[in-house]
């Protein structure tokens, strides 16, 4: 396959999805720059999910095109550089795994497959569950964890695959605050290692100073896209619409800026 150096990760151009004959998004423009961590924001319903499933193979385009590191999708096969965290999954499937069996078998994508796990494949997933601070749970059943700690199990599962881009559908939702920035501590040392990250977020929170750009999107298309917004842009000024605060308090978010909402 041709690799282009430097190529965008992520490169959606006028693209558009339609579920059962409804189009949902329409005329998207999207390049992710390498390295870049893109928080992908807006109200419910206005398309995100759908967005990042589209550029995570999940979903087809049903008009425009997508191309990731410099390859258009028909052509893309290097899956292993995408992870994909998906929106409200559960790392308990009522099998009874450990956090190094879940986190384990996100190394698929990398290893010969029918060998013993190679000293290369245990030390990425011994680093993945370092990352996001789980390395004293290795042994204890995912289900004996908390939701939030769960959570984390599953970003160490994306991450044991070494993904060059990581998609997030909103790894925090429901999740306690302590954990939560155990999620962006793990992104921060993710996001150093030069790896590009798309993030679905309601609220920043904890993730809010590590985020170079914003999206907002709205009814299926995008409605902002630029830096975002810090605490005090946010919530220093009066609030034009009190009813369409999209977020919970001394939580920065670019949807305040559009005056737009649930
Ligand atoms: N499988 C589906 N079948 C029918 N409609 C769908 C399907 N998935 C999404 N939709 C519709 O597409 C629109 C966008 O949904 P999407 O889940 O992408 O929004 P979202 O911004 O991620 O919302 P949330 O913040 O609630 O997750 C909604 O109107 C939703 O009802």
């Amino acid at each position: 396959m041709p690799v282009s150096p430097g190529a965008p990760p992520v490169e959606v151009r006028d693209g558009s999805v339609a579920i059962g004959g409804r189009p949902i998004l329409r005329g998207i423009d999207l390049t992710v720059r390498s390295g870049e961590f893109l928080a992908l924001m807006g109200a419910n319903g206005s398309g995100k999910s759908t967005l990042v499933r589209a550029v995570t193979g999940l979903l087809p385009v049903t008009g425009g095109g997508i191309s990731l590191f410099g390859t258009p999708y028909a052509d893309f096969r290097d899956w292993k550089r995408v992870g994909f965290v998906p929106q409200r999954a559960s790392a308990a499937s009522g099998v009874p795994a450990t956090v190094w069996e879940v986190v384990a078998s996100g190394r698929i994508t990398r290893r010969r497959p029918f060998l013993p796990l190679s000293r290369e494949d245990r030390r990425a997933i011994a680093d993945a569950i370092d990352v996001v601070g789980l390395s004293d749970r290795t042994g204890l059943g995912v289900s004996q964890l908390s939701g939030g700690q769960q959570q984390r199990v599953l970003i160490a599962r994306a991450l044991a695959g070494e993904p060059d881009l990581l998609v997030l559908d909103e790894p925090t939702a429901g999740v306690d605050l302590g954990n939560q920035r155990a999620l962006a501590d793990a992104l921060a040392t993710f996001k150093a290692g030069g790896a590009t990250i798309v993030l679905v977020a309601h609220e920043l929170g904890p993730m809010a100073p590590l985020i170079d750009r914003a999206v907002v999107m709205r009814d299926g298309r995008i409605a902002y896209d630029g830096p975002a917004l810090d605490e005090e842009d946010a919530h220093g000024h009066h609030h034009p619409l009190a009813a369409s605060h999209d977020h919970v308090p001394h939580v920065g978010s670019p949807l305040d800026e559009l005056g737009g909402g649930r």
